[in-house]
């Protein structure tokens, strides 16, 4: 595919959504074509999707159910918006894709990395990312964050206890050892400027390497 597909992980409050806002605007003013969007989400069907998984009343859902879901929300993300973007040459820097299934319910919820994958590859057809920028933050300093982030609102998976949190950062320890030419790690504990600074960096680079 033509276009260029980069995706932004990490735990709660890392600031991902904060710094792929700034850069899409960026890139937009220095005329490139940008799709912004998210996981679970970024279409109808798979925000509405989205609402179910993390609605904060529904305290009895499976840990399968909930990896379904997403796998469900993201086939979908994927064949009506990610796919015809990247067709159309465009960078679709995308807050989340697969690696957060195999951190947050392959690992943190102990289904396993390697069975999330499986039923993920059915999803997405072997679509990987070109490139995956991991922002890491102890998971403490995060949910500090967005505990301060008025407007947040405080979802279903935000409420696990702190203990699953740390599991999701050593879920996604293990993923920077399983991808390591795919994910690259970005201190997310530092300032603003700092972390916003590299992850432009980062994708600047890869612009130069693959769209130019
Ligand atoms: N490096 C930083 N230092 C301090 N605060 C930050 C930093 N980066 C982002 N923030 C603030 O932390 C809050 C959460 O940021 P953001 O929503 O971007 O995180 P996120 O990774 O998208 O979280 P989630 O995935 O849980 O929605 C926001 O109020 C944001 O302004
Ligand atoms: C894609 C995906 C997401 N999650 C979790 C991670 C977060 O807790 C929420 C999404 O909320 P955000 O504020 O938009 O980051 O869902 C997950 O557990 N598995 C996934 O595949």
């Amino acid at each position: 595919m033509q276009g260029l597909f980069i995706t932004f992980e990490g735990p709660e409050g890392a600031g991902k959504t904060t710094i792929l806002q700034k850069l899409a605007k960026e890139l937009e003013e220095q005329q490139f074509n940008v799709v912004l969007t998210r996981e679970p989400g970024g279409i109808q069907i798979s925000e509405q999707i989205r609402k179910i998984i993390l609605d904060p009343n529904h305290t009895t859902m499976d840990g399968r159910t909930e990896a379904l879901l997403y796998a469900a929300a993201r086939r979908q993300h994927l064949i009506e918006k990610v796919v015809p973007a990247l067709e159309r040459g465009a960078i679709v820097l995308c807050d989340r894709f697969i690696d957060s299934s195999l951190a947050y319910q392959g690992h943190a919820r102990g289904i396993g990395i390697d069975e999330i994958f499986t039923i993920n590859q059915f999803a997405i057809q072997d679509l990987m990312p070109d490139k995956t920028l991991y922002f890491d933050v102890d998971p403490e300093v995060g949910l500090k964050r967005i505990e301060k982030h008025k407007g947040r609102e405080i979802n279903r998976l935000d409420l696990e206890k702190l203990d699953f949190h740390y599991r999701v950062r050593e879920g996604y320890k293990t993923l920077l050892h399983m991808f390591p030419d795919r994910i690259v790690e970005i201190d997310a504990s530092a300032s603003f400027e700092t972390v916003y600074s590299h992850a432009k960096s980062l994708v600047e680079e890869l612009i130069a390497k693959n769209l130019k």
